[in-house]
C-alpha cells in the first residue's frame, strides 16, 4: 500500500456498474493529476469491470474466512484476488467478521500478497489490532459514519492517540474515517499524523465524487509540500 492514501468506500451508493466505473475512471484522473494514491472499496459484483478499466487499487468491502468447499455466498481472499482485486476492507463496522477469524484472513491475504485494512470502531483497538499485522488499521467511530462531522476535527483526539497506538507494530498504516468530506478535514487528519483517510458518503452521495475526491489528494498534496 503506497501511503499517504485516500480509499474511498463504494459502500452499497452506488448500483450500476456503468456508474460505478466512470466515477473510477473520473477518480482515476484525480489521482493521476495529484500524484495522490486512492483505493477504491467496489461492491465484489464490480471488482472485475472495474479492476479491468482502472489502474487504481481496487479493494472489495469484505472477505469471508471460509476455505475452498461446500460454502455457499462466500467472499474469500482467493476469489477476489481471481477478480482482480488488490486487497479488502476487514471488520467495517457495518460488515464485521468474528473476532478468531481476523488473524487468519489477515494471514490468508499477506500470503496472496494483497492489502488488509482492518477496521476497528475506537482509538483502544488500534494496537490490538495493529498486532495482528495488516497492512493498515483503519479506525472509524461508527456515530461519526456518514455523519458529515468528520472524526480528524469533531474527536481529533482519536486522530492523534490512535497514531501513537499504531506505532505497536511499525509495519501497519494508521487510517482514519468517519464524517471525512472536506478539504480541511483531511488536512488536520494529516496534521494530526494519519496515513491517509477513509471517506463513503461525502465522494458517493456528491453530484461529482471526483472533484470531493480532488479537495481530498489536494489536501494531502499540500500537506506533503507544507514545511
Ligand atoms: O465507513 C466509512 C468508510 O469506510 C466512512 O463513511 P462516511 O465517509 O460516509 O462517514
Amino acid at each position: 500500500m503506497r501511503t499517504p492514501i485516500v480509499i474511498v468506500n463504494f459502500k452499497l451508493y452506488e448500483i450500476s456498474i456503468a456508474r460505478a466505473l466512470d466515477i473510477s475512471k473520473s477518480i482515476e484522473q484525480v489521482s493521476r493529476k495529484l500524484g495522490v494514491e486512492v483505493a477504491l472499496a467496489v461492491p465484489a459484483t464490480m471488482i472485475r469491470e472495474i479492476s479491468s478499466n482502472v489502474s487504481l487499487p481496487i479493494y472489495a468491502q469484505h472477505v469471508d474466512d471460509d476455505q475452498l468447499g461446500a460454502h455457499t455466498g462466500s467472499i474469500t481472499p482467493e476469489l477476489i484476488k481471481e477478480a482482480g482485486a488488490r486487497g479488502t476492507l476487514l471488520n467495517h463496522s457495518e460488515r464485521r467478521i468474528r473476532l478468531d477469524q481476523v488473524a487468519n484472513v489477515i494471514e490468508r491475504l499477506s500470503s496472496l500478497g494483497m492489502d488488509s485494512v482492518l477496521c476497528v470502531d475506537r482509538r483502544e483497538l488500534v494496537a490490538p489490532a495493529a498486532l495482528m499485522g495488516p497492512t493498515a488499521v483503519l479506525v472509524e467511530p461508527p456515530e461519526l459514519i456518514g455523519s458529515g462531522r468528520s472524526v480528524s476535527k469533531v474527536r481529533p483526539e482519536i486522530v492523534s492517540e490512535s497514531v501513537k497506538a499504531v506505532k505497536v507494530n511499525q509495519s501497519v498504516r494508521l487510517i482514519v474515517g468517519a464524517g471525512i468530506s472536506t478539504y480541511e478535514d483531511v488536512i488536520k487528519a494529516m496534521e494530526l499524523g494519519a496515513d491517509g483517510v477513509g471517506a463513503a458518503s461525502a465522494v458517493m452521495k456528491s453530484n461529482s465524487p471526483a472533484s470531493v475526491v480532488e479537495e481530498f489528494a489536494k489536501a494531502i498534496r499540500d500537506r506533503r509540500l507544507a514545511p
